[in-house]
């Protein structure tokens, strides 16, 4: 191993598990400060400009903080894209991806799509480059999240209609004209808190994560009443979940008269997306 990957390994090793730490490490030398992986894997030693020194002493300052790795770079990956992210905005997760993947290849000729809460844009901006004759809108209450959304749909050349709007508020005019609503919305418990790790807990923003003990489904019964407002006599809905709500958010939709209601499993076996048709 060369100085450098011994010297983020030795300031990290306490912090992250060690695999993760082997890819941070390859990242940070590789991605980040411009090395040769082959270099790297041979173990090569590099000298670092006084500049790249800075940049080194920054980021593992950063890491140490728990800050996550996409913020510090300002970029995530998301669908083989990659979608600007900082402390305002949820940094997009590959289940989320999963949930792009069922609503495209289930609704080849959908028209007119909405995403409500969309932190990024990710889940849109997916869409709307990947059904390039439907129309796609999104809602976020954040003012912050959205100017990142903004800037990503024009850095990605999407046509994304953003809008700031509330979906728990109802002052708003509603016609059936949506094919397809899809949402990833908040949906961790306070309880869950404990078992989170701190780059998520102490970086990502609370009202993108969390939901009361006593209302976990608050987000879906709301977007559930109003899909039968806003979908058109054939759309559907669909929904990313907490792995621990598959039935209890089933029973809901049912109980909203949709029908043909599945829970799929994500590529870990867990229950995590609900679709259901109006
Ligand atoms: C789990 S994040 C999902 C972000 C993005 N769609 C993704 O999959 O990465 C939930 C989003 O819902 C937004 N949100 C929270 N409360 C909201 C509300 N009342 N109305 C609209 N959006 C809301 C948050 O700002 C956040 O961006």
């Amino acid at each position: 191993m060369n100085r450098i990957s011994t010297r983020i390994r030795q300031s990290l090793r306490d912090i992250y598990p060690p695999e993760e730490l082997k890819a941070l490490t390859m990242m940070i030398c590789c991605d980040m400060l411009g090395f040769d992986p082959l270099d790297i894997y041979l173990g090569k030693d590099m000298i670092l400009s006084e500049c790249k020194e800075r940049e080194l002493e920054n980021i593992i300052f950063r890491l140490q903080k728990n800050e996550p790795i996409q913020y510090i770079r300002g970029f995530a990956v998301f669908g083989g894209r990659k979608f600007k992210v900082a402390p305002g905005v949820l940094i997009p997760r590959p289940e989320t991806a999963e949930l792009v993947d069922w609503v495209v290849n289930e609704n080849p000729g959908a028209h007119h799509l909405l995403d409500i809460g969309t932190g990024s844009g990710c889940i849109a901006i997916s869409l709307d480059k990947r059904l390039p004759d439907a129309d796609v809108e999104a809602w976020d209450i954040s003012e912050e999240a959205l100017a990142i959304a903004r800037t990503n749909n024009e850095e990605l050349e999407s046509r994304v209609l953003f809008r700031q709007r509330d979906v728990l508020s109802d002052d708003w005019e509603k016609s059936p004209s949506f094919d397809v609503i899809v949402s990833n919305p908040p949906y961790v418990t306070e309880a869950e808190k404990d078992e989170m790790e701190a780059n998520v807990l102490d970086w990502e923003p609370a009202l993108a994560l969390f939901v009361p003990d006593d209302d976990p489904l608050r987000f879906y019964r709301r977007i559930a009443t109003l899909g039968r407002e806003l979908l058109l006599p054939e759309g559907k809905l669909y929904f990313e979940i907490n792995r621990a709500f598959g039935r209890e958010i089933a029973y809901m939709l049912e109980m909203n008269q949709y029908r043909d209601i599945r829970v799929i499993k994500d590529i870990f076996g867990k229950d995590r997306i609900v679709t259901a048709n109006r």
